[in-house]
């Protein structure tokens, strides 16, 4: 593994009266292209939040990238992506380290901390049917028809609500995924995979159909879609650094999502499928009656007004924008789909600490329901969930 310095800070020259002798802030990332175009919107953020300061990022080579064909099932997928650049964060030689949130660990070391959230793009699952066929859904696709994921959130919901479906591993960056399914001899007539990645890298054109609890049931990953920066606890500097930047609605509802996340599995993933959606006081006593607000075919940027993409406009915690209520669907599934739990609620969400809560609550009625027997049974297999997580 060699550390690679590969961009230095175009935006921020360090004109001569504003510059200041402060050293480069050390920004970590993966090499992959998701990983960079990501990191590119949290050092842009930076430069514009502190012009007088100079970013570098460094992008890193990690073992899951380079072991993606062999073994993966060895190890626990979540820490093989973060292991190394966390060694490196620990020892000074990083700054920050920039991920999918959905890819972190809701438990992270106690020296390391969540330092910031970015604005969220489309959290929604996405169907990409193979280039070569002429189908628009998961349900129009014909009986025994291979949907290519190796997440277990996403294949158990799939077998529930399409049991005509068959499910096979594809794993690999989001180009050699959608490379082995167009290859005319691919067994796969189609991909689950999130939309924000696709959109990200400039593949949005190749999603046929968005998926969500209106449009098919299937709920995505925890985090999904939204940018974490993962910094050390003890760092005061870095935590000035990323308090000027960052999305509070799409902080509260991932904080929201991660509290239900780790009350329900104490540490490794299961299939917990979420959706969480900001609305206001006005818009719920307005036409739509306050009844969940559906969003299956809505287009991207329509979506995004809902879910918090754009930026927040409240400039203050109390701020009125911000007093909104959250709406959170989730549900707890069983490895083949033949069980499932489903809770949604709806909360007043003034700070942080009320998304927190929120989360846990709707983990304990998830529980209540009988998620418990659920995780319990998914707890015996408990060694193939740690290989998985939602890759
Ligand atoms: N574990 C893989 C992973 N981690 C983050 C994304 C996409 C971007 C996101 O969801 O934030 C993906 C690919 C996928 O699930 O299709």
């Amino acid at each position: 593994m060699a550390a690679a310095p590969e961009t230095s800070a175009t935006a921020a020259s360090p004109s001569t009266s504003t510059s200041t002798d402060a050293p480069a802030v050390n920004i970590g990332t993966r090499r992959s292209l998701l990983a960079r175009v990501q990191t590119d919107i949290v050092a842009n953020e930076l430069r514009k939040a502190w012009p007088e300061r100079k970013f570098e990022i460094v992008a890193m080579e990690t073992m899951g990238d380079k072991n993606l064909k062999t073994a993966l099932h060895e190890f626990n997928a979540k820490a093989l992506w973060t292991h190394e650049l966390e060694a490196l964060l620990e020892k000074g030689e990083l700054d920050c380290i920039v991920h999918s949130l959905k890819d972190m660990p809701t438990q992270l070391p106690n020296s390391m901390t969540l330092g910031c959230i970015f604005p969220r793009a489309d959290p929604r699952d996405a169907l990409v049917v193979k280039s070569s066929l002429p189908y628009t859904s998961l349900s129009s696709l014909p009986s025994g028809a291979v949907i290519g994921t190796s997440s277990l959130r996403r294949s158990a919901q799939l077998k529930r609500l399409y049991p005509h479906l068959r499910f096979a591993d594809m794993r690999g960056n989001l180009g050699t995924r959608l490379a082995k399914l167009d290859a005319p001899e691919s067994e796969f007539a189609a991909l689950i995979l999130a939309a924000a990645g696709l959109e990200r890298i400039g593949l949005g054109s190749r999603i046929t159909d968005y998926l969500s609890k209106s449009n098919g049931g299937m709920l995505h990953a925890v985090g999904q879609g939204a940018i974490g920066v993962e910094i050390r606890t003890e760092d005061a500097e870095a935590r000035k650094l990323f308090e000027k930047v960052g999305c509070e609605r799409t902080t509260r509802a991932c904080l929201a999502e991660r509290s239900l996340m780790r009350t329900l599995e104490g540490g490794c993933s299961v299939p917990i499928g979420v959706e969480t959606e900001w609305v206001s006081k006005k818009n719920a006593l307005g036409h739509n009656g306050g009844t969940g607000v559906g969003v299956g075919v809505k287009p991207a940027e329509e979506y995004h007004k809902m879910t918090g993409v754009a930026k927040p406009e409240a400039k203050d915690e109390e701020g009125e924008e911000l007093m909104d209520e959250l709406i959170m669907r989730a549900v707890v599934v069983s490895l083949d789909g033949q069980q499932a739990v489903e809770v949604e609620g709806r909360r007043r969400i003034n700070s942080r600490e009320d998304a927190d809560e929120f989360g846990w609550e709707m983990a304990q009625r998830l529980v209540e329901k009988g998620a418990a027997k659920i995780l319990e049974e998914i707890n015996l297999n408990r060694k193939i969930i740690e290989e998985q997580g939602d890759a």
